[in-house]
């Protein structure tokens, strides 16, 4: 697949120190990417460079093909950028801030606004003022807002502060279809692990400017199984027999299987007349990952502009 942004040796330097060093990554049409990392690692100053607020010292952004180096303009307005609490006019209907932010661009039709007003599921309260709007509304107003003007690639910070896990699972899903529909790629920085796990398909760890992870975020990678039945005893012996590794913990196994075993484990079980109470997926937390991939860094608990 031909990625829609390509950050490209990408580099800062401030002063005599190198705030970002020779970043490479590659985001992709369709797909969620996380941003992740520690306080002061270098987020805010990568995203910046992105959407040309700042100038990159070394390497270039590649937007849909066209480098910002070589071609600001163009390539910028190939970006939508919806930031912490989007601005909107209070007193205006959600309409009518649709209609405003559409003359800044060229082209936004009456048919587009009506499509991302669908996309974002704000059809029956769209011309009611905003600040009758919960927050979950507002959110998805700013996202509106962004895809107006059919960009390839969006950057959003900070995107669900304020929402609870309800609100960000269904802004989550409200986004992935977007992503789907427009093939649009989008990039998620945020200091909250917790929300990067419920929002993205790939996050990208980086810490002291350097990129230091990429991890997928699929089901089916996890390899690690919780495995509860009777006779306790013969659980052991069945799946060591089978080849797993297994290590007893208080009531049951921890099982190391991919995924496609697991129908398999548990017929083997009953067909050796066990009774199966629990088969329970294990993933390492993302806190877990995290904290070993930075050795220890600490999670950026706040994000300062
Ligand atoms: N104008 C500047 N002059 C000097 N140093 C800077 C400047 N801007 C940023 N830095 C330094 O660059 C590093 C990266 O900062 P940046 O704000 O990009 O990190 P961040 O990952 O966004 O952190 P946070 O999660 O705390 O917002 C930090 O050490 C910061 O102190």
């Amino acid at each position: 697949m031909k990625p829609v942004v390509e950050l490209k040796n990408l580099s800062k330097t401030i002063g005599k120190k190198k705030i970002i060093d020779d970043l490479n990554l590659s985001l992709y049409p369709g797909q969620i990417t996380g941003f992740l990392g520690p306080n002061g690692a270098g987020k805010t100053t990568t995203i910046r460079m992105m959407v040309g607020l700042m100038k990159q010292s070394g390497g270039d952004v590649i937007i849909d093909g066209v480098s910002l180096r070589d071609n600001f303009e163009e390539g910028l307005s190939k970006v939508g950028v919806i930031v912490e609490n989007p601005e909107m006019y209070k007193f205006m209907s959600g309409y009518k801030n649709l209609l405003h932010f559409s003359r800044m661009h060229k082209g936004i039709t009456k048919e587009r606004i009506d499509d991302v007003v669908r996309q974002v599921g704000l059809q029956n309260r769209i011309h009611e003022k905003v600040g009758t709007y919960s927050l979950g509304m507002r959110q998805r107003l700013g996202l509106a807002q962004a895809l107006l003007h059919r960009p390839k690639f969006l950057i959003l910070d900070e995107p669900t502060n304020g929402l609870d896990p309800a609100g960000i699972r269904e802004f989550r899903n409200y986004l992935r279809r977007i992503a789907e529909n427009e093939g649009v790629s989008v990039f998620v920085s945020s200091h909250m692990l917790s929300e990067i796990e419920l929002m993205c398909d790939r996050i990208a760890v980086i810490q002291n400017g350097k990129l230091i992870g990429i991890r997928e975020m699929s089901d089916a990678e996890q390899s690690f199984y919780y495995i509860e039945a009777t006779p306790k005893e013969q659980v052991q012996q069945i799946l060591v027999n089978e080849g797993f590794a297994v290590s007893p913990l208080k009531e049951g196994y921890l099982v190391q299987a991919q995924q496609q075993q697991i129908p398999g484990v548990v017929q083997s079980l009953i067909a050796e007349g066990l009774q199966v109470y629990a088969v329970q997926p294990q993933r390492k937390t993302l806190e877990d990952e995290f904290l070993e991939m930075t050795g220890g860094g600490q999670i950026a608990q706040s994000h300062t502009k």
